[in-house]
């Protein structure tokens, strides 16, 4: 299947009437393949781990630090009802943390007004690419490679309700982007 071109890619970005939402493990690629998606369509990216960072002036491993988990998921709750209500008909590309999808309200109001992309590697990629940098708390403790086949077990099932499923091989970052796109375009149809 040839990769999309830039006139292909620009209608698409046309025709998107929602939001894509990237969604799945850590390390899978949500936010460097996002923005990349998002270049190649021209359209806004917003990563929500960043916009939580932001509005709590702190840093993810931080906020679970300081405040708990619990404390995380309910601003990564909030900070996607305002992403949602402010891009409502409109195109462009959102990075999800690893588990705002296995948030049963999160996850719904996904299902409703975005299109989620069930981003996927196999959990030795994974472990490589997440532990790269010591930001994911859930990381910090265990083996990762361990710790992701687990949460994968976990949210296997919240991760299958996603409509599209793309692989983030070893390809290269653009790559990946274009079979996202190109998954897009075969579902909206
Ligand atoms: N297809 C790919 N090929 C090579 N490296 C990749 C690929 N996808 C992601 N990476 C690298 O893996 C690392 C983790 O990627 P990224 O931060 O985008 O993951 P994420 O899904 O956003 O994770 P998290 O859920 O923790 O936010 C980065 O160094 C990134 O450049
Ligand atoms: O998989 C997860 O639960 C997480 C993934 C990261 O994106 C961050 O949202 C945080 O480290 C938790
Ligand atoms: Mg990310």
């Amino acid at each position: 299947m040839p990769d999309m071109s830039q006139p292909e890619l620009a209608t698409l970005a046309q025709r998107l009437d929602r939001p894509v939402v990237l969604v799945g493990l850590m390390g899978a690629g949500k936010s460097t393949v996002g923005r990349r998606l998002a270049e190649l369509l021209g359209v806004d990216f917003v990563d929500v781990d960043e916009e939580i960072e932001r509005a709590a002036n702190l840093t993810v491993a931080e906020i679970f630090e300081r405040f708990g988990e619990e404390h995380f998921r309910d601003g990564e709750r909030r900070v996607f009802t305002r992403l949602l209500d402010d891009s409502a008909g409109k195109g462009m590309v959102i990075a999800a943390g690893g588990g705002a999808f296995s948030e049963p309200t999160t996850r719904q109001l996904i299902l409703s007004r975005a299109i989620s992309v069930w981003l996927d590697s196999d959990d030795a990629t994974l472990a490589e690419r997440a532990t790269r940098r010591d930001t994911r708390p859930l990381l910090r403790e265990g083996d990762p490679r361990e710790k992701l086949a687990e949460l994968r077990r976990r949210r296997l099932a919240d991760y299958g309700a996603a409509p599209i499923w793309v692989k983030s091989g070893r390809g290269a970052h653009r790559k990946v982007a274009l079979d996202i796109a190109k998954g897009i375009e075969r579902w909206i149809g």
